[in-house]
């Protein structure tokens, strides 16, 4: 392997208490909050096809136009303790919210650049009250922070010039003052999620990236990173250059998941997913397919099935409401988590592979059959490993009766009854005496 000083220094999953109440909590929500949710995808009557958030980079609407829009930030209808609520009733455990975006601007009032909430009607903190808010309500939170700023002076895509190199000397002081500065303010935030590290200028840096992840861990030690910060001194991200996963744990999975545990080569991961096909920030028009409850249900099973974390995102008004589409998706999948979040919540993968019905997810000797597609036969099948017995089955509280079809193989009789939404059987297993290690297989 090839001699590393800035690539990954730890080989294996993190085994501390704050990464197993991530790995526990399953299922998160994002939110998109900034200037781009004033310009909601349009300008001057024309319609934006890129991602809301980008709208400044967008050829239509002048840069100019685009930095003035603080003026007109004031959520009059923003109340953080209702957004943390409808997120406990939806079911999530972690939120993650924008600190700054791409476009520089800053919903707290950061004393390294005026371009804050504080310059604008609005004045106040936004971050300050929501941590609060959501830390009341029992859900973690995380805070987004893009490395990239289209607004502050001395951000470089990359370092052409001495110029260009002294300049983004002072920028890298400053993003590491504005994350000092976050976890100062917000001392319960338990990590960050880094965006905008694709550049040049950061790619090429991997031993600030090192560093900083280093210093900010000592700042706060347990702090959660993913693999979207750093760089290995050869311009690896995510990876190193050995093929090591860099962070806490694979931060790559945007808007797609994985589809088998070789996917995911037993290391921590995370998904985030937009209902639209590809809007982060506030879009008055939702081009494409908006997906359902229930598809989304199933991404965050399929995470679970998979041993990672899924976490759906949402984009505020700049008045501080969410759009219906929104509202409802919350509601419906914390109807369902309320029912069957048991087979998500400090679940993990089974290790019974993927049956054609759905999903199999497993805590300790728990296993949850997530059923999707009920066969015509009426009949789930069940093929458990040697040495594993089925000592009960059960459907929302209801005994069910396998029947024997083969070795350590059954059916579950589910009939045909029609159905809107998952359901989940229950399958306690249990360790035949003297089965080795886990009788389950573990991912690869
Ligand atoms: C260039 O392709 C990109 C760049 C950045 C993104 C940003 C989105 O604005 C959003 O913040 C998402 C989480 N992030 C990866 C998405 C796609």
């Amino acid at each position: 392997s090839i001699p590393l000083q800035h690539g990954a220094h730890r080989s294996g999953n993190r085994t501390d208490a704050d990464m197993a109440r991530w790995r526990s909590l399953r299922f998160g929500q994002f939110v998109h909050w900034g200037l781009y949710a004033i310009a909601g995808g349009e300008w001057n009557g024309k319609i934006y096809n890129g991602a809301a958030e980008w709208i400044r980079s967008w050829k239509e609407m002048p840069t100019a136009v685009y930095d003035q829009l603080y003026k007109q930030f004031n959520p009059v209808n923003y109340h953080p303790e209702q957004w943390a609520q409808q997120a406990k009733d939806m079911g999530a455990g972690y939120m993650i919210i924008t600190t700054k975006h791409h476009d520089g601007f800053c919903l707290w009032p950061s004393k390294y650049t005026r371009y804050t909430v504080a310059a604008s009607p609005y004045k106040k903190d936004i971050i300050g009250p929501m941590v609060e808010a959501y830390n009341k309500k029992g859900i973690d939170v995380y805070l987004y922070f893009s490395i990239i700023d289209w607004n502050h002076p001395d951000w470089r895509t990359s370092l052409k010039t001495p110029a260009d190199s002294a300049a983004y000397k002072r920028f890298k002081v400053f993003v590491k003052n504005q994350l000092t500065e976050l976890l100062v303010k917000y001392p319960t935030v338990k990590g960050f999620w880094f965006d905008g590290t694709w550049d040049d200028s950061w790619k090429n840096d991997g031993a600030f990236s090192d560093e900083l992840e280093q210093y900010l861990q000592k700042l706060h030690p347990g702090l959660i990173i993913g693999s979207r910060l750093r760089a290995d001194e050869r311009g690896a991200r995510h990876f190193d250059s050995n093929n090591h996963l860099m962070g806490d744990y694979e931060q790559g999975w945007e808007r797609k998941l994985p589809e088998q545990p070789a996917d995911v080569h037993g290391n921590d991961w995370e998904g985030v997913m937009t209902i639209p096909e590809n809007q982060w920030g506030y879009h008055a028009h939702w081009l494409g397919h908006i997906k359902s409850s229930n598809e989304l249900i199933e991404m965050l099973v399929k995470s679970t099935s998979l041993g990672g974390n899924f976490v759906l995102n949402f984009g505020p008004k700049a008045d501080g409401t969410f759009r219906s589409e929104e509202v409802q998706r919350m509601q419906e999948i914390g109807n369902w988590m309320k029912v069957n979040g048991s087979a998500v919540y400090g679940a993990s993968e089974a290790g019974l592979g993927k049956p054609d019905w759905g999903y199999y997810t497993r805590r300790g000797d728990s296993v949850f059959m997530v059923v999707f597609n009920v066969p015509v036969s009426g009949n789930l099948r069940v093929k458990l490993p040697a040495k594993t017995t089925l000592a009960e089955a059960s459907a929302s509280g209801q005994p069910v009766t396998p029947e024997l079809i083969g070795k350590n193989e059954y059916f579950i009789p589910v009939g045909n009854a029609p159905r809107h939404a998952p359901f989940v059987i229950l399958l306690q297993t249990s360790r035949a005496a003297g089965a080795e290690g886990g009788h389950f297989e573990k991912a690869k």
